[in-house]
């Protein structure tokens, strides 16, 4: 068992990573139940991993209730919050309960943007059941639904009071989704970890794989640098944590175009975004071509797209740009972006002319 702890003073939280956690759930939530009944809102799709974790709850002497959220992007919406607000309230949820969300990022973003709202705030717990939320989403307590402007435009920091990881659950999750995942732990080693980055050079062939030592040590690693991250910059003022945002400027745009219609999964976006950021540095004579060549070829060599192309998106660069422009970095006519002096030297900057960027865009290929 691996415990990590975000350091948040008084709000401090831990993540346990443990093969099997699931079905040892109601020990680690007993004492959060507080003797109450809790309400589980599940992804529709993981129904195996609900029944385990009820059994696990019941064992330990805990009644729960179920909401099942129908899978997909298209759940983070204003729709399915206020669907989901009626039904915790017409279960009683208290100020005091705790919600459990279980399932993947979209659950995790919309239960914690459900649990910060309702009745001006309530706890909940994080168990996540996709690679992508089990490395990123569950932790950090950024939580939010998209609107039609584009990506994660309402939300609010709200964090877990814990994170239970069960890496055996992903034993269920399509290889797409898994290779979306893995878009975030790339990213990572890309953001200031260049030994990561060789390791999953070396690794990610087994870890897409399923190989359960290589899954625990790409998410130890990852969860460890997201809560150092967190811990040091909760609300992204200072700059540290928008490191995190790397590839997600552009990528946010690419999925904004494709529509959350499930064409271009998140971390594929992401993966897209990342290349694209690497190959605009070089083009700027920030970072040498060899790591923008090295970065495409290992997103490539894992299944995920190294660029617009690849991600399926038509657009123009203008088009794109004109997505970005939503981006919550954004400080009045600037954008800071995500930029790289080499492999694992990401930084934020703040002179990028968005015309440039365009031009950049429509230079690629379609
Ligand atoms: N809050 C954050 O810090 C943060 C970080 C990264 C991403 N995100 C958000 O997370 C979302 C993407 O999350 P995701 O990639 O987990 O997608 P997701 O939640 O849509 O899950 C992906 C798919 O896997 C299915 N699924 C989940 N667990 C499964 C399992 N164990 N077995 C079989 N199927 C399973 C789901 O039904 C869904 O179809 C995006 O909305 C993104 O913006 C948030
Ligand atoms: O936790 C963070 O901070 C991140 O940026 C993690 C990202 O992987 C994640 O996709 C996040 O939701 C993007 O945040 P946003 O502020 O750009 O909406
Ligand atoms: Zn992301």
């Amino acid at each position: 068992m691996t415990v990590i702890t975000v350091p948040l003073s008084d709000r401090s939280y831990d993540i346990v990573i443990e093969d099997g956690v699931l079905a040892r759930a109601g020990d680690y939530l007993g004492p959060i139940a507080r003797g109450r009944r809790m309400v589980i809102v599940a992804d529709a799709q993981v129904p195996m991993h609900l029944a385990t974790l009820r059994t696990s709850l019941t064992a330990s002497g805990i009644a729960s209730e179920a909401i099942e959220i129908p899978a997909g992007e298209g759940s983070k919406s204003w729709a399915t919050l206020e669907l989901l607000l009626d039904s915790l309230l017409a279960l009683g949820v208290e100020r005091g309960d705790h919600i459990v969300a279980l399932g993947g990022g979209v659950i995790g973003d919309l239960v914690g943007f459900a649990a910060s709202i309702l009745k001006r705030g309530c706890g909940f717990v994080q168990v996540p059941t996709t690679l992508l939320a089990q490395v990123d989403s569950s932790v950090g307590g950024k939580t939010g639904i998209n609107t039609r402007a584009g990506k994660n435009l309402v939300g609010a920091f709200h964090q877990p009071a814990l994170v239970l990881i069960d890496p055996t659950t992903l034993d269920t999750l399509p290889p797409r989704e898994v290779r979306a995942g893995y878009a975030e732990v790339v990213k990572y080693g890309l953001i200031d970890d260049p030994d990561f980055f060789a390791w999953c050079e070396s690794n990610g062939t087994v870890l897409l794989l399923g190989d359960p030592l290589a899954r625990a040590h790409a998410i130890a690693r990852s969860v460890s640098a997201k809560a150092r991250i967190v811990g040091a910059d909760e609300r992204e003022t200072t700059g540290t944590r928008a490191l995190l945002n790397l590839g997600h400027t552009f990528g946010h745009a690419l999925e904004a175009e494709a529509g959350f219609d499930g064409s271009l999964l998140h971390g594929e976006g992401v993966a897209a975004g990342m290349a694209l950021a690497f190959a605009f540095s070089a083009e700027q004579g920030l970072c040498r071509a060899e790591d923008a060549d090295r970065v495409a070829r290992h997103l490539r060599d894992a299944g995920l797209p190294d660029g617009i192309a690849a991600a399926g998106i038509t657009a123009s660069g203008e088009t794109l740009v004109g997505h970005m422009l939503h981006d919550k970095k954004r400080e009045g006519g600037t954008l800071p972006f995500l930029l790289a002096r080499g492999i694992g030297q990401t930084y934020l900057d703040r002179s990028v002319d968005l015309q440039q960027v365009a031009t950049f865009l429509d230079r690629c290929p379609r």
